[in-house]
């Protein structure tokens, strides 16, 4: 009998053209990855009338399941899944699909997993093109980065990851064209991160205690995981790292100077005792505003300056006080914002400004990544 995938390969669009199947295999279905699925299934066969692309996904998986489908997953996924069998390789994944022949492979990852990245080689020599908004394969060694790079070009496959900096703000494609087109960028700095931008912009107004507005930028789904990963300043760097790999740069992580935000005795917990005694981070913050001046507010920076067309830059990611009425003390919500400084621009830079976190926002970044994909190959 022939499947929807086989019939879809056949059906004609509305611009007469055939319909292109694009697989994914999807890893991680938390509040980004678990977005994207909804978002995907919503609008699959919209994209399929409007673009002659269809989204199948065939595979998704979390740490410890694996639910397959040829024919791609239905509404039903999560239950699903569930009811798989615990324990399961991604080479089971990288088998399946040749095993049914899958072609146009794209594989996500939307885990915040250190060790998942390790399967990255072996799914792109297995055919699949990468995307992930899990910042790890680009911010560790300088020799993982290369490596994962000369193993794209060799297979012919492209790896993006748009979400990594601003969540769905389109600010790597921005710095990419730039750099590619010879644009001498010279500084880049701004407010990187959604989530501390949410809790300074409203600690700094408001009267609520640290802990509350952490809690709730927790439950907008604004922060990593493990929330330390943003108030220790990593996640900043990390992003500040990225960008500075676009450019060529070749830093390591531990370069960064990080101005960490995490009273000492917190910082050794584990995920679920720091979440259990987060008021513990109130008098810290608290004295911090308490010696702000009048018509101030906290700001949480990264910088990423020095000469460029050098081996490595400066990267710095610092707290400072900044008056309520500049741009980045006019900054609400979530927002993040990007200044860009290039030769051309000169002191003018470009900016690029909107929500920097969330799950939908994030999710829709790794959909435009992944149609970026399905519209070239
Ligand atoms: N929340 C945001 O605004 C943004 C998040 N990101 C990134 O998105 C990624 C996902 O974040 P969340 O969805 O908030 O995390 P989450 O904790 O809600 O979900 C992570 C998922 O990954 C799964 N997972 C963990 N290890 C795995 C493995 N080895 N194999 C397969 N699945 C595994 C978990 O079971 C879970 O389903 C993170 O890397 C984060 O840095 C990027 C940009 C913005
Ligand atoms: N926690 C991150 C989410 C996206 O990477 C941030 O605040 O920017």
């Amino acid at each position: 009998m022939e499947t929807l995938v086989q019939a879809l390969h056949k059906q004609p669009t509305a611009v007469n053209t055939e319909v292109k199947v694009i697989n994914l295999a999807l890893f991680g279905h938390g509040l980004v990855g678990g977005t994207l699925i909804s978002q995907i299934l919503e609008s699959q066969q919209n994209i399929a009338k409007r673009k002659g692309i269809y989204l199948n996904i065939f595979a998704v998986a979390n740490s410890k399941r694996l639910l397959l489908n040829e024919n791609g997953i239905s509404n039903q996924w999560l239950d699903q899944i569930s009811q798989q069998p615990e324990g399961y390789s991604v080479q089971q994944v990288i088998d399946f699909a040749k095993q049914h022949q899958l072609e146009n492979l794209i594989a996500v990852d939307n885990t915040a997993s250190t060790t998942f990245i390790n399967n990255y080689e072996l799914l792109v020599n297995g055919d699949f093109h990468l995307i992930s908004s899990n910042k790890i394969a680009n911010t560790i060694s300088f020799k993982f980065y290369q490596s994962l790079r000369e193993t794209l070009h060799k297979n012919n496959k492209e790896y993006l990851y748009e979400t990594n900096v601003g969540a769905g703000l389109p600010l790597i494609d921005t710095i990419k064209l730039l750099h590619l087109s010879g644009e001498n960028i010279t500084k880049i700095t701004g407010v990187f991160s959604g989530t501390l931008s949410y809790l300074f912009n409203n600690f700094s107004v408001e009267n609520q205690p640290f802990s509350a507005i952490l809690q709730q930028a927790i439950a907008n789904g604004y922060t990593e995981p493990d929330p330390r990963e943003d108030l220790s300043g990593n996640d900043v760097a990390r992003k500040l790292l990225v960008l500075a790999r676009e450019l060529e740069l070749e830093n390591e992580f531990d370069e960064i100077k990080i101005q960490n935000l995490i009273p000492e005795p917190l910082q050794a917990l584990s995920v679920t005792e720091f979440l259990n005694q987060t008021d513990k981070l109130d008098p810290y913050y608290q004295d911090l505003k308490n010696k702000l001046e009048p018509n101030h507010v906290l700001r949480y920076v990264g910088e990423l300056s020095g000469d460029l067309q050098q081996a490595k830059g400066i990267l710095e990611t610092k707290l400072i006080a900044v008056s309520a009425f500049t741009a980045l003390g006019q900054l609400k919500g979530s927002d993040s914002i990007f200044e860009i400084y290039t030769e051309s621009y000169g002191d003018n830079p470009i900016i690029i400004q909107g929500a920097g976190a969330g799950a939908k926002v994030t999710a829709r970044g790794v959909f435009g990544d992944i149609l970026r994909l399905a519209s070239k190959n």
